[in-house]
């Protein structure tokens, strides 16, 4: 990014300052431990709550979405916290601000990031300014993209280590002020430790534990610690995402993670579900949308969709199934957002959110032989469901695709009747498709189970 950008966008930081603190009143929280109430007029937040309590909790929300003449109520079953329904709420603005901003960046050719921002910035407040509680939420959206890329642009400019230092500790600052990710601070501060530049005096907690590993320890005891150097392949396969999912809405890429890497996360994917035997981690997967009728009557004669799920954080044990999990969801996220955020095509119809401005977590899918599999559907509740790309990677040796079956259906011409392509859930190989408009089924297996964990990017 060039240096009146960077210098545009921090000024615009001082004239009209984005920076609100963390808000802390955005909903009604009902009393108890199991329900919270979202009280919402928008348009959009009850189906990104839908969406969310539906793959990611335990307990139960009631979401009350007030629409213009009535009020729907839905139950779900979902484990919240605060914190995490704050985070969502956030993300639902977040998605919100990324397609007006899609829409703003293909028509601006000069400093199309900042100009965009700022756009959505007046529009959305004057539609909603009223509504505090939102206009903190989208502050806060629109001042963690702006305060993202002035800190990547500083970043980039920065000449010496006091420089860097200083870029690295003003992220953390803003992440501390609720203005920008935390995730993103600490992704900053990785890159930079990658990079070998020299920062003299990096906070610690900049360095997640969790998240982000500052040394690459690849393996240690033979374990698989981490997998945050993205694979050769993938990297090789930039272009062939790009082309084949414009092509043919899908593309399958095998050797990944490569035969080693591969293998222990097999194992780890297995340890983890047999170690489970009280299923506490583990839960029957659900039907996405309960609303649907015919979906309903299918799910109770056990048709619609017959899995274990359990929902991966990056902190499981064995460490490489968590190590798995950060690869899918950070590595390969930021690879595809550089994928389609290039506007090599002359447009960015595709668009994606950093995964380090959401969070979300990777799902760990267990079929068992000789059960149900998945009906044909997509991932995709509404037009205002966030998900654009869905990957699928697969853990399953010497999968034979006569004797087990089991295999993913994509349906790219989407028809009832038209013939399905055939991917076969072999270990290492990934697939990716478009959410919104690959239908798609798994066959049931046979005679062993199928191990695949998923992810969504938005
Ligand atoms: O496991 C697969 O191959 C796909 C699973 C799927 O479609 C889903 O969980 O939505
Ligand atoms: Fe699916």
């Amino acid at each position: 990014m060039r240096r009146n950008t960077t210098s545009a966008i921090s000024s615009s930081l001082r004239e009209a300052p984005l920076l609100f603190p963390r808000f802390d009143r955005w909903g009604l929280l009902s009393g108890g431990k199991t329900s919270f109430v979202v009280a919402s007029s928008s348009l959009k937040s009850s189906s990104f709550a839908n969406y969310y309590s539906h793959h990611h909790h335990r307990r139960s929300v009631v979401v009350v979405a007030k629409k213009r003449f009535t009020t729907t109520t839905t139950t779900r079953r979902g484990g919240f916290d605060e914190q995490w329904l704050r985070e969502r709420w956030t993300v639902a603005y977040a998605v919100a601000v990324r397609d007006a901003f899609q829409a703003k960046t293909s028509k601006c050719e000069e400093e199309p990031a900042l100009r965009a921002v700022l756009e959505v910035k007046e529009a959305l407040e004057k539609e909603t300014k009223k509504e505090e509680m939102k206009f903190k939420a989208i502050t806060f959206a629109l001042s963690s993209l702006a305060s993202r890329e002035m800190l990547m642009a500083e970043l980039n400019i920065a000449q010496n280590e006091d420089e860097v230092t200083r870029v690295l500790n003003l992220a953390k600052r803003l992440a501390d002020a609720g203005a920008s990710s935390a995730h993103f601070a600490r992704a900053l501060a990785f890159e930079v430790l990658k990079a070998n530049v020299p920062a003299r005096a990096v906070e610690k907690s900049l360095i997640g534990e969790k998240l982000m590993r500052p040394e690459v320890r690849r393996y240690e005891n033979d374990i698989l610690w981490s997998i945050t150097v993205p694979s050769e392949k993938i990297v090789l396969s930039r272009e062939e995402i790009r082309n084949e999912m414009h092509r043919k809405g899908y593309v399958v890429i095998d050797g990944v993670l490569g035969e080693k890497n591969s293998k222990i996360c097999e194992e780890a994917a297995m340890k983890f579900y047999e170690s489970d035997p009280g299923t506490r981690k583990f839960k029957s997967g659900e039907l996405a949308y309960e609303e649907k009728n015919d979906a309903t009557t299918q799910k109770k004669e056990g048709k619609y969709r017959d899995d274990e799920i359990a929902w991966l954080t990056g902190d499981e044990r064995p460490v490489a199934l968590g190590a798995l999990s950060q690869f899918l969801r950070d590595t390969l996220g930021d690879i595809l957002c550089n994928v389609f955020n290039e506007k090599k095509d002359g447009s960015n119809k595709h668009l994606l959110l950093s995964p380090t401005d959401y969070h979300s977590n990777v799902m760990l899918s267990v079929y068992s032989s000789n059960r149900g599999g998945f009906v044909k559907h997509l991932d995709h509740d509404d037009a205002s469901d966030p998900r654009k790309i869905s990957a699928v990677y697969y853990l399953n040796s010497q999968w034979n695709e006569n004797e087990n079956r089991g295999a993913l259906l994509l349906y790219p011409e989407g028809g009832e009747d038209s013939t399905p392509v055939r991917v076969n859930p072999i270990r290492d190989r990934l697939v990716l498709f478009w959410s919104d408009t690959m239908y798609h089924a798994v066959e049931p297996s046979e005679r062993r189970k199928r191990f695949a964990c998923s992810f969504w990017y938005l």
